[in-house]
């Protein structure tokens, strides 16, 4: 059996931020601001697998108002939603996102970003698709405030037949 499931996440772009993205810090001049490390990638890969989980959404596993996430590892959010996946049965068919941002280019991290979210759901980097895209300077992703990132995820369950 296969459950499909999609996230959305969008953060702003400031100063005195770290931007971390796909478990990658890379260097720019401003970060993802939030409550957590703001990693608008995995929120989104992480609510994608609630999403076809049928569990809600990243905010109800992990509150923003409770000071455990404060600055929190999303990686670990995102290993921690995984579980839920492995203890239902599931393994990854295959995850494919995007990144939505004018700056900076994501292209020489996204390999990075492949290992990193391919360890989490201890999966291979051939089942994880990234890709980047501008919104040709139009919207607030083109005119640099946030960062935007889509992903859509299918689940594999090996059902045994009798
Ligand atoms: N932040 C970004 C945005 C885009 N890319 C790469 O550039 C290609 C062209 O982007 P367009 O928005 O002009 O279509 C895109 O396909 C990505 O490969 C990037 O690395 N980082
Ligand atoms: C993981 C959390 C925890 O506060 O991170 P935030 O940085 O608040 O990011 P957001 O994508 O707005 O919501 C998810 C939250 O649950």
């Amino acid at each position: 059996m296969i459950t499909v499931g999609q996230g959305f996440d969008v953060h702003e772009l400031v100063e005195g931020r770290p931007c971390i993205i796909g478990g990658v810090t890379i260097p720019f001049e401003k970060g993802l601001m939030g409550h957590s490390d703001a990693d608008v990638l995995l929120h989104a890969v992480t609510d994608a697998i609630l999403g076809a989980l049928g569990l809600g959404d990243i905010g109800r596993h992990f509150p923003d108002t409770d000071p455990n996430f404060k600055d929190a590892d999303s990686l670990k959010l995102l290993q921690e939603v995984w579980g839920m996946a492995k203890e239902r049965g599931y393994r990854l068919g295959n995850l494919d996102a995007t990144i939505i941002a004018q700056r900076p280019k994501m292209a020489p991290y996204i390999p990075q970003m492949v290992d990193i979210i391919a360890g989490a759901l201890e999966s291979q980097p051939q089942q994880i698709n990234v890709k980047a895209t501008t919104t040709e300077q139009l919207g607030f992703t083109g005119r640099g405030e946030g960062i935007a990132s889509q992903c859509i995820v299918c689940l594999v369950a090996d059902v045994l037949s009798s």
